[in-house]
């Protein structure tokens, strides 16, 4: 009887109870509200209409950033896949997005934030989605199963200068352009039979002499291995591209050359520049770095020069008897001028076109054997088990009483190994040339939109222990047992990169650095400056160099000073 009784009781009290607890909350409430409208009331105290609008404006923009801000940053981090699913990846600020995060060495930073978000992740840089893939099995994915899908590019703004309006090779889109451009290239300059043909190697010969004659003629000083690797590269392109000097001309190459040098690698380093205007379009008027006015500086030059050598060309070709000079194999800058005149030809090119390809070539070609001459030089100098086999092997090979000869190249299989192995742990382009689809696509179980800049972490590939064990140690032998290659078949390996975009001067590349690098070991003998240390530090910049020039002193090897003339 009780129970119920004061079952009620225990009701009646609670239910006074809720209502006292409902009227204060609503007290409460009233109180906050009060106190926030009081509080706000300073912000709407104003003097004048103008103030007025600019405080409704920003009461307005505020709330806005935010949402913007968590809709760029919240889809990235949701937990489980879900159809169009971005990459996992860090939150960043909003409109900056993950931009002051970055640090300068790009390639290592996107290895570390592999560690953290996986494979795959994405992050926003300013206004664009950036992909980066750090593992080999989606390597795969993206250089094979979606290479068509993947192929165009996001060229930076200093870029598009450079490349005459996107007019080149590297920057193009996947279009009837880009590939006629490279069906060309390939198929007048850089197959496998072009490479072959004996002028083709008496002009590599004859320039790789020119290079052992210029150190011997600085034997005991300090000399910048990049800057010998340089010359000699740049000198074998520019024969093939336009056919070096003319009689006449004097000495327009090695003017070129001191110019182009200076010129190039500022040309490269802006590239490699981070640059607001990429991130933040809107912006690009401003060029707020001055990126985009310094490289329209660099072009001048560059322009002044190839517009110097056409014009040349062309009044040379104008004063020509008919017939002659037919039986000479043509260089480039003459198949393009020919190209040039068939009116209404499949490929025609005008002459911004013509000078971006030729820039194009030159750049690509002389900075990467120039950069894997110097990592090659740097590691086999720092490994004296290694240089020991190669000298070895070389003495065996070439013997002491010759130079060295491309016909010895393809029995020199340690050097070849060590050289595979350089651009293991060196690729000179990290991330390869960033990619961007043309339209939606999957990765890894995750969406990438159309337009977003994707980066394929090679740098990360090649150091992965899943792929290479004791990947940070520098070691030959993992390449002798003739597996491997530079096909960009085995994703394990991509140092010249993979699929329709892979690099189409693999067979000029890997010619010139083994000639550079197997001369320079067997003709001379080579010392560190007093007090220097050797160090392996690399340094970002699109191309990956060594951050300190390997600077070293040579000494004569060879008994006959008369093999080095
Ligand atoms: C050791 C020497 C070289 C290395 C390591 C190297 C490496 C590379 C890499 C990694 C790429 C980007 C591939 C990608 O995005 O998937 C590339 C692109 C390219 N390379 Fe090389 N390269 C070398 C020499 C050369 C030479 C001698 C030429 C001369 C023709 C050349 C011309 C190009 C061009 C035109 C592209 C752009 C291809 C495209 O976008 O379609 N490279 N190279």
């Amino acid at each position: 009887m009780h129970m119920p009784i004061i079952h009620n009781q225990v009701i009646l009290l609670s239910c006074d109870h809720t209502l006292a607890i409902a009227r204060m909350i609503s007290e409460l409430g009233i109180a906050i509200y009060l106190t926030m409208t009081n509080f706000w009331l300073w912000w709407w105290e104003v003097d004048s209409k103008q103030d007025e609008f600019a405080r409704t404006f920003l009461t307005l923009l505020v709330p806005t950033l935010l949402l913007l801000w968590y809709q760029w940053t919240f889809p990235n981090s949701k937990k489980g896949k879900s159809a169009n699913q971005l990459p996992p990846g860090p939150y960043g600020f909003p409109v900056l997005g993950y931009l002051p995060f970055l640090g300068s060495n790009l390639h290592e930073k996107f290895t570390e934030m592999g560690h953290r978000y996986g494979p795959i992740f994405s992050l926003r840089l300013g206004t664009k989605l950036h992909v980066v893939v750090n593992s080999m099995e989606l390597a795969k994915v993206v250089a094979r199963d979606q290479d068509k899908t993947l192929a165009n590019r996001s060229p930076p703004l200093t870029a598009v200068i450079s490349s005459y309006g996107v007019n080149n090779i590297s920057w193009s889109n996947n279009n009837a352009h880009w590939r006629n451009m490279r069906k060309l290239l390939v198929s007048q300059l850089m197959s496998t039979a072009n490479i072959n043909t004996t002028q083709s190697q008496s002009l590599r010969t004859h320039e790789v002499r020119k290079m052992v004659a210029d150190v011997y003629a600085k034997l005991g000083q300090q000399i910048d291995i990049n800057e010998i690797g340089f010359n000699a590269a740049f000198d074998v392109l520019t024969r093939m591209l336009w056919s070096g000097s003319k009689p006449g001309e004097g000495n327009f190459t090695s003017y070129l050359v001191e110019r182009f040098l200076e010129v190039e690698f500022k040309i490269i380093e802006l590239q490699g520049a981070r640059n607001i205007s990429d991130f933040l379009p809107m912006l690009s008027w401003l060029d707020l770095q001055g990126r985009q006015r310094e490289m329209k500086q660099q072009m001048v030059y560059v322009n002044q020069i190839l517009d110097e050598l056409i014009q040349g060309r062309i009044k040379a070709n104008s004063c020509k008897v008919d017939g002659e000079g037919e039986e000479d194999q043509k260089d480039f800058l003459q198949i393009l001028l020919e190209l040039k005149e068939q009116k209404g030809a499949p490929t025609s090119y005008n002459f911004d076109q013509i000078k971006a390809l030729l820039m194009n070539i030159v750049t690509a070609a002389t900075v990467t054997i120039s950069i894997m001459v110097e990592w090659a030089m740097a590691e086999i100098l720092h490994n004296a088990a290694v240089k020991k086999k190669i000298v070895e092997e070389l003495t065996e090979v070439v013997g002491t009483n010759n130079i060295v000869e491309e016909s010895h190249l393809t029995k020199l299989s340690y050097l070849d190994a060590a050289i595979k192995e350089t651009l293991r742990l060196h690729p000179p382009l990290p991330l390869l040339v960033h990619r961007c689809p043309d339209e939606a696509c999957i990765v890894g179980g995750y969406t990438i939109p159309k337009g977003t800049v994707v980066y394929l972490n090679v740098w990360a590939i090649h150091r992965d222990p899943q792929n290479w064990s004791n990947p940070l140690e520098f070691k030959p032998e993992r390449f002798l047992n003739g597996k491997w290659d530079y096909s960009g078949n085995n994703f394990k390996y991509l140092p010249f990169g993979s699929g329709r975009r892979m690099c189409p001067g693999v067979n000029l590349g890997e010619k010139m650095l083994m000639y550079t690098v197997a001369s320079l070991l067997h003709s001379f003998e080579w010392s560190f400056p007093e007090g220097e240390e050797l160090e392996l530090s690399d340094e970002y910049g699109f191309l990956t160099k060594k951050r300190k020039p390997l600077m070293v002193i040579p000494s004569q090897k060879l008994s006959d000073a008369s093999m080095y003339m």
